[in-house]
């Protein structure tokens, strides 16, 4: 019960409302206690008594207590409605704010089925403690402790024996609620993995359909869906037991009412009109009773939620910026004795390299070398394990995060498409743009063209419900966005890798003439794109082995040159070495 604890912040904002369903529930409580009690006078005053005119006005007040009882109901159940959506809209606030700051590296070890399950129905769980289970608990007390104590004053013999009972009831209810906690949280844990199974296959449609895996993927599913259903069998088992128990001993208050109470109505130690209001406040008795389980099973699942969903809001923001004045203005980048690790393995390993403002630098090199995680560093997406990167001779971890950002566009391996028009895509993350900055940005991009073939232009929707694009077209809205974004430095992470030749000819030509204010990084995996720019790093291992401009690597006769003969050897052959190039 311990996590229900960290809700607190939120109980103590609702305080007063809480408290005022509280005494609503208070009022309501006591309003019941009072139609058992008429029963009672109505038996021994009116029917034992003959005064029959009394029958009426009795009647009446029962049907009124019961119209002010329905009322103050539909109050608190609103209040406490009220307050649980309140406070799972906060949660879910807190909740997708710190989504949102989160780092690469947490994206990179959390699975999105697990946060989604976190987002839906732990959530779910939380808010059902607060509309439910919370008002039900101070309901079932209040009856209980007021039916209690009524009965006490009606026959304290009586009321002493229905109690012989409660013992029983503490070790049942014990019992039940070690047994029941653990399986809750593995009920949490099998809903976040069938998320999980449903999210991962969704998201990888295209390769389950291109390796015909649809039907492996229905018994991965199936599994973990039947993992989730066991799941909830084994807890609706041990309800299964404990009901039946709650019952037998509920069941037991009953009998000694009626056998120990008939003896004492023949030996007129009470009247029957006791006896009957006995048998209502009983009731009162028992609902809570029976109505435990119920309580602790919704008690006990929105625990397991909370540990769930404030142990997700307890993993630190590694990365966080500082508010320092700081802004990139020249676009100077210099790795010092650069080191970097991912998940404890040596990526990156004495990076020294310096970029004046305005230059373009190529980096090149094997398949997991290091190329995007050094560009990585720039913006801050990863932090250096050792060693500095500076911007205009700034570390980057004292720059304002923000500010940092907003300085440099980076143009991904994959682009992201948000189901939006192409114009907002364009547009994301530069407020107040123009129609015209837009597409002036689309132009440059080399995108303009098939964007106004669509019949909405601009304003066609792409992204999950939009209109499907190629990969080409993708990158070049992908483009278009950093370009509009006007920064101090460009990262393109492959960005060109599925562009025809044509379109890279373009684009490098765009970069040349629109990007000139700007330091450009481009990851190539083709010489096209490197031979112009004014530095070209060659990397192995995540070591830099070779740096120049395209002559001087030539010269070099090294990797960068083999690479140059392999893509150029149809070329080469034809022409004389050099005379070109
Ligand atoms: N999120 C990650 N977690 C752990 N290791 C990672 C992660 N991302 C990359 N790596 C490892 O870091 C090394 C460098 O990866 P990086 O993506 O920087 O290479 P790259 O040169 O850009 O490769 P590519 O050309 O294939 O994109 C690789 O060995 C890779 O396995």
């Amino acid at each position: 019960m311990n996590n229900l604890k960290r809700l607190s912040p939120y109980f103590q904002k609702y305080k007063k409302l809480l408290i005022l369903g509280f005494m609503l529930i208070s009022i309501s409580i006591t309003l019941g206690m009072v139609n058992p009690y008429i029963s009672k006078l109505i038996i021994d005053e009116a029917i034992s008594k003959k005064k029959y005119h009394l029958l009426l006005p009795f009647v009446l007040t029962m049907l009124c207590v019961s119209l002010v009882r329905g009322l103050i109901r539909y109050g608190h159940s609103y209040l406490f409605e009220n307050v649980s959506q309140n406070i799972l809209y906060e949660l879910r606030e807190t909740l997708y704010n710190f989504l949102q700051r989160q780092t690469y590296e947490f994206y990179d070890k959390t699975r999105t089925g697990e946060i989604m399950a976190r987002m839906t129905g732990d959530l779910e769980g939380i808010r059902m403690f607060f509309s439910t289970a919370l008002a039900l608990l101070a309901e079932n007390i209040l009856n209980f402790s007021i039916s209690l104590t009524i009965m006490f004053i009606l026959n304290v013999k009586l009321t002493f024996a229905l109690l012989l009972s409660t013992p029983i009831l503490l070790i049942l209810v014990y019992i039940f609620d070690r047994t029941i906690r653990p399986e809750f949280i593995k009920i949490r844990e099998k809903y976040s993995k069938l998320n999980t199974a449903t999210q991962e296959n969704i998201t990888g449609i295209r390769v389950v359909k291109a390796f015909s895996q649809e039907n492996f993927e229905i018994e991965k599913f199936s599994s973990a869906n039947a993992e989730y259903k066991e799941q909830n069998i084994t807890v609706g088992l041990i309800w299964g037991k404990f009901f039946p128990m709650i019952e037998a001993v509920t069941s037991l208050l009953v009998l000694i009412i009626f056998a120990l109470g008939g003896f004492m109505v023949i030996k007129n130690t009470i009247t029957i009109g006791t006896l009957m209001a006995f048998q209502g406040y009983l009731w009162a008795i028992i609902w809570p009773l029976r109505s435990l389980g119920w309580i602790i099973s919704m008690v006990e699942r929105a625990n397991a939620s909370c540990e769930r969903v404030f142990g997700l809001l307890s993993t630190p923001v590694k990365i966080k910026g500082k508010p320092t004045p700081f802004e990139v203005k020249e676009g100077y980048v210099r790795f010092e004795n650069v080191y970097f690790k991912h998940s404890g393995n040596l990526v990156l390993e004495n990076i020294n390299f310096e970029v004046k403002p305005k230059m373009k630098v190529a980096i090149m090199g094997p398949t997991g070398s290091g190329k995007s995680s050094i560009v990585n560093l720039i913006p801050r997406f990863y932090d250096v394990s050792s060693g500095r990167v500076l911007i205009d001779e700034i570390d980057v971890r004292d720059y304002d995060l923000k500010k940092l950002r907003s300085a440099i566009s980076v143009i991904p391996q994959e682009t992201f498409l948000f189901s939006d028009t192409i114009a907002n895509n364009i547009a994301y993350g530069v407020e107040n743009a123009s129609l015209e900055d837009i597409i002036n940005a689309a132009k440059l991009a080399q995108a303009h063209e098939f964007i106004v073939q669509f019949p909405e232009g601009y304003d066609t929707l792409v992204g999950e419900r939009g209109i499907g694009l190629s990969g080409g077209q993708k990158q070049r809205i992908a483009i278009a966005r950093a370009l509009l974004k006007k920064p101090k430095i460009l990262i393109l992470d492959d960005a060109t890798s599925a562009v025809d030749m044509e379109t890279e000819y373009l684009i490098s030509k765009a970069l040349e003439e629109y990007f000139k204010d700007c330091t450009v990084f481009i990851i190539a995996h083709r010489i096209s794109m490197a031979k112009d720019c004014d530095l070209i790093l060659y990397l192995e291992n995540g070591k830099i082995v070779e740096q120049g401009t395209h002559n001087e690597l030539l010269v070099k006769k090294g990797r960068y040159y083999n690479i140059f003969v392999q893509q150029y050897k149809d070329i080469l052959s034809t022409q004389k070495e050099g005379d070109r190039f």
